[in-house]
């Protein structure tokens, strides 16, 4: 019997395609999931070995509820990361072909991807009402349900065909190299492939405010010659001002440097808490974030 991948659905989300990329569908089924805490939620109850979610985006930064969840209502590792490029598209419903777009009401669609598209959408719709959805192809869906109201909805090319939209417009995002990076988690990810590189990424928080305490942890991976590839800090929700950190260190996790880090940053008190260590691949095996970097102007695309 095939095992279960849940993922932030409907069918046609960007993460659909990012979970078929991490998971054969001759090999597992591919369950869609209302939202990202319902994907989540799903692992860490034994419902599904795994689940894939978003995690970061090139244009818009963190998917905080990502972030949150996995931090505060669950206890599921991080198994792999696979960065897809996005390429966010304009939909309409048939009815609606021929009506120009600065006369559409209302533009429908998950907030990340309203806010990778901001500058667009002041230039061409700046009439229409944003709606937030749970996802691009939630809101394709909505869209295709609503023929006599001129509703809009911004998703991957995938979520348009599937619902029977109208493409009104390609590559609406404001910066050109749109990219978002997935996680899968729960059971480990068979590898199929060789992956792009290993990660670990470790949560911890700071017991003492005291002048040097971040750089202190931070001193920790440059000593033992560690690259980190991303911190980001979240509240902890307990008390204003007061954070904990994620950090992204391409290293693994049984690797006698990193282990001499962690062991480090629990030394000055901080309670380390791992998120997992995992292989990262990168869409069609090329790699988006050399690609990234190779566009260092981060053109803008609606001047
Ligand atoms: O709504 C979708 O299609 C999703 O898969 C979610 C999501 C996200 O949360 O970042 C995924 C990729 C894009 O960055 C926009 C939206």
């Amino acid at each position: 019997m095939k095992e279960p991948v849940a993922y932030l659905g409907p069918q046609g989300t960007f993460t659909h395609e990012a979970a078929r990329r991490l998971f054969s569908e001759t090999e597992y089924l591919l369950h869609p999931c209302d939202s990202i805490p319902d994907v989540l939620t799903a692992v860490d109850s034994g419902e599904t070995p795994y689940g894939v979610v978003p995690v970061e985006n090139a244009i818009e930064g963190s998917v905080t509820l990502t972030l949150d969840w996995l931090t505060h209502h669950v206890d599921v590792p991080i198994t792999a990361e696979v960065v897809a490029p996005i390429n966010q598209c304009l939909f309409s419903h048939p009815e609606q072909r021929e009506l120009e777009l600065s006369r559409f009401t209302r533009v429908l669609s998950h907030p990340q991807a309203v806010a990778q598209c901001r500058g667009y959408l002041r230039q061409h719709i700046p009439d229409a009402v944003i709606s937030y959805v749970d996802s691009t192809a939630d809101a394709a869906r909505r869209v295709s349900e609503q023929g006599r109201d001129r509703w809009l909805a911004i998703g991957p090319r995938s979520a348009g065909e599937l619902y029977g939209l109208v493409q009104r417009d390609t590559a609406i995002q404001d910066y050109e190299n749109n990219i978002t990076r997935f996680i899968a988690v729960g059971k480990r990810v068979p590898e199929c492939e060789q992956p792009r590189c290993y990660k670990t990424s470790l949560l911890f928080s700071l017991p003492q405010d005291y002048p040097g305490a971040l750089f202190d942890v931070l001193a920790s991976f440059a000593r033992h010659n560690i690259n980190m590839t991303r911190i980001e800090s979240r509240p902890t929700k307990k008390r204003l001002g007061t954070y904990r950190f994620f950090i992204d260190a391409e290293q693994k996790q049984d690797h006698p440097a990193m282990k001499r880090v962690m062991e480090e940053i629990e030394a000055q008190g901080c309670p380390v808490r791992l998120l997992g260590s995992y292989p990262c691949f990168s869409d069609s095996g090329k790699n988006s974030s050399e690609s990234l970097d190779n566009h260092d102007q981060g053109a803008y695309n609606h001047r």
